[in-house]
């Protein structure tokens, strides 16, 4: 093989990304469906794959498609749970796997009608899980939601911010808030009822957001992070990224006509991108399992 001088193998991960699993579970006649894109990647000691050409050590990312698929089998429980087993399962199976980073996303299916077997695919948030594992270590899991699209028609305004030559936004107390709400959180501990939490979560992050007047997405932001936090003491930190989706109001004057904030124009872009972590005082807020999730500050 070459010889490479002076250079060495930085860190490295692998496995099978977005393996779409769809798992119904028809022990009686109503049927409950769990739908998932599951990422599996290990980690650990792969040095010869990458530079002798000796892939003894490497567990194929079929074999973890095909793992993932063998499980659903068992149904999923919640994506954390799921997640959880595939960490437990390779680092024991394999003992030069020492971690690894597994990540899912969650559809949400409503009964139609209350059906037995007929399902919508509801427009409500996508659930995000992730576990992380190194080095033999406890894993850790942080759990979140994208796609909440939330929206109030009053109770919002911005003002009181600094002005230059180019400012010529008026201040306003009657505006639109509207956003897409990304957030997600990091257990301290894997001794979780990760879907009760979930809803209760999901839950709070929409009182908050309707409950208060916000003077600003920032603050409206700091709030719902806070409220959760709070109740949850098995959570010390939430991550949030939320664009602010204007909406204009339309000038319509040149039509004889008022507009007193009913007629507006969306608009997709640009839109403010309002980011934060909400952190709980003095907690081990190791940051390194947030690595490699993207969008988040
Ligand atoms: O809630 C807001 N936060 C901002 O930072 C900002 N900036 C802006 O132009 N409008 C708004 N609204």
């Amino acid at each position: 093989m070459t010889e490479y001088n002076g250079i060495v193998l930085g860190p490295n991960q692998y496995g099978k990304a977005e393996v779409r699993v769809v798992k119904v579970t028809r022990d009686t006649d109503r049927h409950e469906i769990e739908d998932l894109n599951v990422t599996s990647q290990l980690r650990g000691d792969f040095t010869v794959a990458h530079t002798e050409g000796d892939n003894s050590p490497v567990v194929p990312t079929d074999t973890q498609k095909n793992t993932v698929y063998a499980f659903a089998k068992d149904g999923v429980g919640s994506p954390e749970a799921f997640l959880l087993r595939l960490h437990k399962h390779f680092t024991s199976e394999f003992e030069w796997v020492t971690g690894g980073r597994w990540e899912a996303e969650q559809y949400t299916w409503s009964r139609i009608n209350d059906h037995d077997h007929a399902f919508v695919r509801t427009n409500t948030a996508t659930r995000t899980a992730v576990v992380v594992a190194d080095d033999g270590g406890a894993p850790r899991v942080i759990s979140g939601l994208k796609e909440l699209t939330v929206l109030k028609t009053t109770a919002s305004g911005f003002v009181g911010y600094p002005k230059d030559k180019y400012t010529t936004l008026p201040e306003t107390t009657d505006r639109i808030l509207a956003t897409d709400v990304s957030a997600r959180w990091r257990y301290n501990t894997t001794d979780v009822d990760f879907n009760a939490v979930y809803a209760s979560v999901e839950a709070i992050l929409l009182e908050k957001f309707a409950e208060k007047y916000s003077y600003a997405l920032q603050t409206t932001l700091f709030e719902m992070g806070a409220a959760v936090i709070a109740a949850h003491p098995e959570i010390d930190e939430i991550r949030f990224s939320m664009p602010n989706k204007h909406h204009f109001v339309v000038d319509l004057s040149p039509f004889g006509l008022e507009n007193p904030n009913e007629v507006f124009y969306a608009a997709d872009r640009p839109y403010g991108k309002i980011e934060a972590a909400v952190q709980r005082e003095g907690a081990d807020l190791d940051d390194s399992a947030w690595a490699g999730i993207a969008g988040f500050c």
